[in-house]
């Protein structure tokens, strides 16, 4: 990580479709250099920052700055200087993979090299082959190949690997190593949570368009929740589970009762998607609460903040 300016400020961001409040108040910062994801549910609002990040999308309100330049009012100087991933892919046009490739690498000042981008996304047999004969997660690695042609300093990838095959996904976390190693910023959202604890340094978690929590992928949800879980079975084949910081000890304790092996012995590391998992649903239930909350208050006549 460098000492340049966040490539990234967000502040207070929100939008609203119509009487819906799609971002509530979003904040973050993303270093340079940095590989950030943004992680949420269905609908909590991760296209819709990212969409206003890239400059095509309007806010309602707060403030946000990439590049060190608002995107509201960004020209086409600055937009050169990003790679964009949307998640809808492009429409499949009647050109080969690389005539497409050469012909976007011709909009870009310092373009990357045509075959290099075509063999780092694995699309080497279909160089020849005309878009529309491509398949759904060949046409997605054509997505990333034309987001990173043009060596941006900021990467948006917006669910770059959906519809990967598992060799694919693999090869993409390879690209955005390198890239990363070269010096691109990189915003991701993804809904495969181990994608996200592979490639990014930092994470954040949105949903109903506010955000749970934000920080190294290694300490979201904070340390209570990254407690091992232990869960074994008692002799007469009743099942426990208890949470501990030190599991040596109690499988240790566990084996010295049982006089050896405890049955069905597990111990459990929360991973990310635990994690995530366990925000989410706490996120959903104080929803849940509050609508219910709003909607007594409706009933009773009550004045309802929204
Ligand atoms: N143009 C629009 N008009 C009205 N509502 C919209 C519009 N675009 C998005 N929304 C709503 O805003 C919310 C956030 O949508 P957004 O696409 O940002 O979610 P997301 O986190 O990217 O979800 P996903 O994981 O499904 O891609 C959703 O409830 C969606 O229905």
């Amino acid at each position: 990580m460098s000492s340049r300016p966040p490539a990234v400020v967000v502040r207070g961001l929100r939008k609203s479709y119509g009487s819906f409040e799609a971002l509530r108040g979003v904040d973050f910062e993303i270093a340079d250099g940095e590989t950030f994801a943004l992680l949420g549910p269905n609908g909590a609002g991760k296209s819709t920052t990212i969409e206003i990040l890239e400059g095509y999308r309007d806010r309602s309100g707060g403030e946000a700055s990439v590049l060190g330049v608002d995107p509201g009012k960004a020209g086409t100087a600055w937009k050169a200087r990003l790679g964009i991933v949307l998640q809808s892919g492009a429409e499949a046009a009647n050109v080969t993979v690389r005539e497409q490739l050469t012909q976007f690498a011709r909009y870009y000042p310092r373009s990357r090299d045509v075959e290099e981008v075509i063999a780092a996304v694995g699309l080497e047999e279909k160089a020849k082959v005309r878009i529309r004969n491509l398949s759904g997660g060949q046409r997605r690695r054509l997505d990333v190949a034309l987001g990173v042609i043009g060596r941006p300093e900021l990467l948006f990838l917006d669910e770059p690997t959906t519809g990967f095959d598992p060799e694919a996904r693999r090869q993409f976390w390879e690209l955005v190593r390198t890239l990363k190693r070269e010096g691109t910023t990189i915003l991701l959202t993804t809904h495969y949570l181990d994608e996200a604890a592979q490639l990014s340094d930092r994470a954040a978690v949105i949903a109903h368009g506010a955000l749970l929590d934000i920080g190294a992928v290694d300490a979201i949800g904070g340390q209570a929740a990254r407690v091992p879980i232990v869960r074994w079975r008692d002799a007469t084949g009743a099942p426990h589970e208890e949470r501990t910081d030190t599991p040596g000890a109690l499988v240790a304790r566990l084996s010295a009762e049982a006089g050896g092996e405890p049955r069905d012995l597990e111990v459990i590391r929360p991973s990310l998607e635990d994690i995530y998992l366990g925000l989410v649903r706490e996120a959903d239930e104080r929803a849940a609460t509050a609508s219910g909350a709003g909607a007594r208050g409706a009933a009773s006549g009550e004045e309802v903040a929204a």
